[in-house]
């Protein structure tokens, strides 16, 4: 089994034609481990659910290329799940009609007892058409066909943005717990940082089409420190993002060695330091070892 879920090489898309076209990823290098829940940030048009489609297979890269799960995506499929933002569902069909395209679909791996308790949790009625339900509980039907499906990789796009408070928490605890149960890697694409905080142990942050950060959230933590002092010299230090409010100067930055006395500091959120990295595009990229892609000529041969 690899021990890599996705390992994206030189990937890029370009919607469009050649000429008129405008590039939604550039150059996209990065390797997700497997077994992690990782978090992938961004603001809008940033090309979170461009790279999950690419992920998914259900878009071909105009350069780079894209493996999950040790092979190209379409070979992996059976092993993925994917909900894309829109969540798409057979309108006609009956809630129970869905299920039980799920089982037939997803033979020797379907897990009706998650299934059954993701749609229970929204006491939906098991006879109404996808087309009568409402986007949060369409959401809950999409989620419990993806996790129903037991995968190994599963790619989510936004997926609790419709959803009720009550219901975020109690279907981010049964995707969190499964994930933890089967060793499921689990990519997930939201603009709620404070939800992520405590959900995800890895992190991709885009922006422009580029990754700007990528790695372990503790180690990526662990590299920022936020600095407050008379405004100065911070001297070889990598700044993300600073302000001066008089003669006081807050910092978030990646020492670069140790600290002078003068400075006090704390440790950043996860929040705080996302928000400083979203503010601050020009700031410059960092990857944890363990989210470098291997160039391509040290890679296993692996059939497509
Ligand atoms: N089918 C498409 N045709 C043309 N351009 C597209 C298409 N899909 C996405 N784009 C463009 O690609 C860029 C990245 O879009 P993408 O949907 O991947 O971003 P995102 O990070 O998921 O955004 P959001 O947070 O708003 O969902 C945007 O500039 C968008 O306009």
């Amino acid at each position: 089994m690899t021990s890599t879920a996705i390992e994206a090489t030189g990937l890029a898309q370009r919607y469009g034609t050649r000429r008129k076209g405008r590039w939604a990823l550039r150059d996209c290098s990065f390797r997700i481990p497997t077994g992690r829940v990782c978090a992938l940030v961004g603001p809008n048009g940033a090309g979170k659910s461009t790279l999950l489609a690419q992920a998914a297979g259900l878009l071909l890269p105009t350069e780079g290329s894209v493996r999950t799960l040790g092979a190209v995506p379409s070979a992996a499929r059976e092993r993925i799940a994917y909900v894309a933002q829109e969540k798409p569902l057979y309108p006609r069909l009956t809630v129970d009609e869905t299920l039980r395209m799920g089982h037939t679909l997803n033979p020797g791996r379907w897990d009706a007892a998650t299934a059954e308790r993701i749609v229970e949790g929204g006491a939906l009625d098991r006879g109404a058409r996808i087309r009568t339900l409402s986007g949060g509980q369409r959401t809950r039907v999409a989620l419990a066909l993806a996790l129903g499906k037991r995968p190994e990789l599963l790619l989510l796009d936004e997926p609790m943005a419709d959803l009720d408070p009550l219901a975020r928490h109690q279907l981010m605890g049964i995707l969190l717990g499964g994930a933890a149960e089967h060793g499921t890697t689990v990519l997930i694409s939201s603009h709620i940082l404070a939800e992520l905080e405590n959900a995800c142990d890895y992190l991709l942050l885009m922006d422009g089409g580029r990754v700007r950060l990528g790695g372990e959230v503790d180690d990526i933590l662990t590299a920022h420190t936020v600095v407050t002092g008379p405004a100065g010299d911070l001297g070889p230090h990598t700044v993300v993002e600073s302000r001066t409010t008089g003669r006081q100067l807050t910092a978030l930055v990646r020492p670069d060695g140790p600290l002078d006395d003068t400075w006090q500091t704390h440790a950043p959120s996860l929040e705080e330091l996302l928000l400083s990295h979203l503010r601050s595009p020009d700031a410059p990229p960092l990857l944890t070892p363990s989210a470098e892609a291997e160039p391509a000529a040290l890679r296993k041969a692996v059939p497509a």
